[in-house]
């Protein structure tokens, strides 16, 4: 049987500065790896900067090419880890994305994954927020192996989509990764409810990775980053505050579930479908 899949989400507090929050990503990313032997590591949505749309386009850097792609792909290459490196606000042809970047065991760019469903939510008195006034949606998935074990990425919002999350499954992903940063209305309400809604949808590990709650900042991320596993429960929660959530997945439980409980081979295809249009 494959060994089970270390993996650790980093859930990061916040830093004045951006050099301040890469500094202490890479010294987290080396304590995952070296000291918890993680071989995946996740980093949250928006780490390294205000999570505000005034913040997008002065923070915002060309990906792989930045400063911040830089050095993710440096620690990654030396420590021989898989690296999911949250998001930050991507420039491109002049147009600002919520981007998503990954990066191999040698440090190679395996891709990026920019967010597809922009956060906009207008709930009076407790969340407005409104992506789309500066930022573009993106319209491609992105999966890539670690081992045996195929991973699709999702940011956020995102996993508020099932039809989404279905389109991984029928790539054949075996985890799903969201970096996050719901908010303190939302988030105690939906947030591991929807973890384990997907992973149990799907018979999928799910996985989202979220910022350290800061009450100082004009956004103030729910935190609490969790891991569901194939069979919705979770594997791993963490609280408010800087925190390092370590797990092994053990693809035995998505193997007995998608046996023991064969929904995907249950759909009736003859009356519905998901259609993927990319
Ligand atoms: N960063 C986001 O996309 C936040 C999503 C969120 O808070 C929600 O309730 O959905």
């Amino acid at each position: 049987m494959a060994p089970a899949l270390k993996v650790a989400l980093l859930q990061l507090g916040g830093f004045p500065t951006k050099q301040e929050a890469i500094t202490n990503a890479i010294n987290q990313i080396r304590i995952a790896a070296k000291n918890k032997g993680a071989k995946l590591v996740i980093l949250p949505e928006c780490w390294n900067s205000t999570y505000c749309t005034k913040e997008f386009p002065r923070s915002a850097e060309q990906i792989p090419n930045g400063e911040t792609s830089k050095a993710l792909s440096k620690v990654a290459g030396e420590l021989g880890i898989t690296l999911i490196g949250g998001t930050y606000p991507e420039i491109d042809a002049g147009k600002l994305y919520n981007t998503c970047p990954v990066w191999g065991p040698k440090g190679e760019f395996l891709g990026k994954y920019r967010k597809m469903h922009l956060f906009d939510m207008d709930i009076p008195g407790r969340c407005t927020f409104k992506e789309s006034s500066v930022l573009t949606p993106g319209n491609e998935f992105l999966t890539f192996n670690v081992g045996d074990t195929k991973v699709g990425v999702g940011i956020c919002y995102d996993q508020r989509f099932p039809e989404f999350a279905a389109v991984y499954r029928k790539r054949n992903c075996d985890l799903l990764v969201f970096p996050s940063a719901f908010d303190t209305f939302t988030g105690p309400m939906h947030f591991e409810l929807i973890a384990q809604a997907r992973a149990l949808d799907n018979g999928m590990f799910v996985a989202l990775c979220a910022p350290a709650r800061d009450t100082s900042k004009d956004y103030v991320a729910y935190g609490y980053s969790t891991v569901s596993d194939p069979w919705g429960r979770v594997l791993s929660r963490a609280k408010e505050g800087p925190e390092m959530l370590v797990v092994d997945l053990d693809m035995g439980l998505r193997d007995s579930i998608r046996r023991q409980i064969p929904t995907q081979e249950q759909k009736r295809t003859d009356v519905y479908e998901v259609v993927c249009k990319i």
